[in-house]
């Protein structure tokens, strides 16, 4: 074990109750992410990949074992506290871009800024920035309708990022992009990664770009194993 890992799983373990069988998606499953280290997860449907990042995300809690988050542990966060570590330290990527459409993307990328309490100005000149390092600068203005899928996305990775967190949690963030477009938009999310340090860990069925990353890890029955791409 690291001393410097951004996000850890000790031990977790998550089961699913139906009827008289129960099933088991995590046992005792550890995984650990560096800061800066980006991490493909790569696994078939249904074998457990939302369940992972719902935990590690803090979304859902596990039945045993912990999550740290840059060191801290989670498991004595009451809901409120799950909630703080969230919004403070994790940002999220989703395959489709789920932003709000009446906003513009500067403001997209402000609004997670500002329920954090941020001022206006410090969320606005941030949120600039980010827009600016994803090649936005010419789009802040432009509502999510008014942009392409890849520009869309790239406003989302922005967004994800805005509070600084330690961990990026990507599922299929390139899932509904064409392969150039795919492409564009991972590099600009690798660029974001390495700029900022934040632990990423990506699920992906692109072989292609999984094998760009650090490392890749797969879920087998119940565990959290290294990966080999070949
Ligand atoms: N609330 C639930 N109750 C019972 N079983 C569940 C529940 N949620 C998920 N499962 C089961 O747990 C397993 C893992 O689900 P999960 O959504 O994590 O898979 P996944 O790897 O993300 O799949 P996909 O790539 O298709 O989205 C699946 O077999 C699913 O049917």
């Amino acid at each position: 074990m690291s001393t410097n890992s951004s996000i850890r799983l000790a031990q977790v373990e998550r089961h699913y109750v139906q009827g008289e069988s129960r099933l088991t998606i995590l046992d005792h499953a550890d995984m650990e992410i560096r800061a800066g280290e980006m991490v493909a997860l790569v696994a078939p449907s249904g074998a457990g990949k939302s369940t992972l990042l719902h935990i590690a995300g803090l979304l859902e809690k596990p039945d045993g074992g912990d999550v740290f988050v840059n060191g801290t542990s989670c498991k004595g966060l009451d809901d409120a506290g799950r909630t703080d570590m969230r919004r403070s330290s994790i940002g999220f990527v989703y395959q489709f871009h789920h932003l709000l459409p009446e906003f513009s993307a500067l403001e997209n990328v402000m609004l997670p800024q500002m329920i954090r309490g941020l001022p206006r100005k410090v969320a606005a000149d941030r949120a600039r920035m980010l827009l600016e390092y994803m090649r936005l600068g010419q789009r802040v203005t432009h509502r999510p309708a008014e942009l392409s899928g890849g520009e869309q996305q790239r406003v989302a990775i922005a967004r994800a990022v805005a509070n600084n967190p330690y961990v990026l949690l990507a599922d299929e963030p390139t899932g509904n992009l064409d392969p150039l477009t795919s492409n564009y938009v991972f590099d600009a999310m690798t660029a974001l990664v390495r700029q900022s340090g934040v632990a990423a860990l990506i699920a992906t069925h692109n072989h292609d770009l999984a094998k760009r990353m650090d490392r890749a890890i797969t879920l087998r029955d119940g565990k959290i194993i290294d990966h080999v791409l070949v």
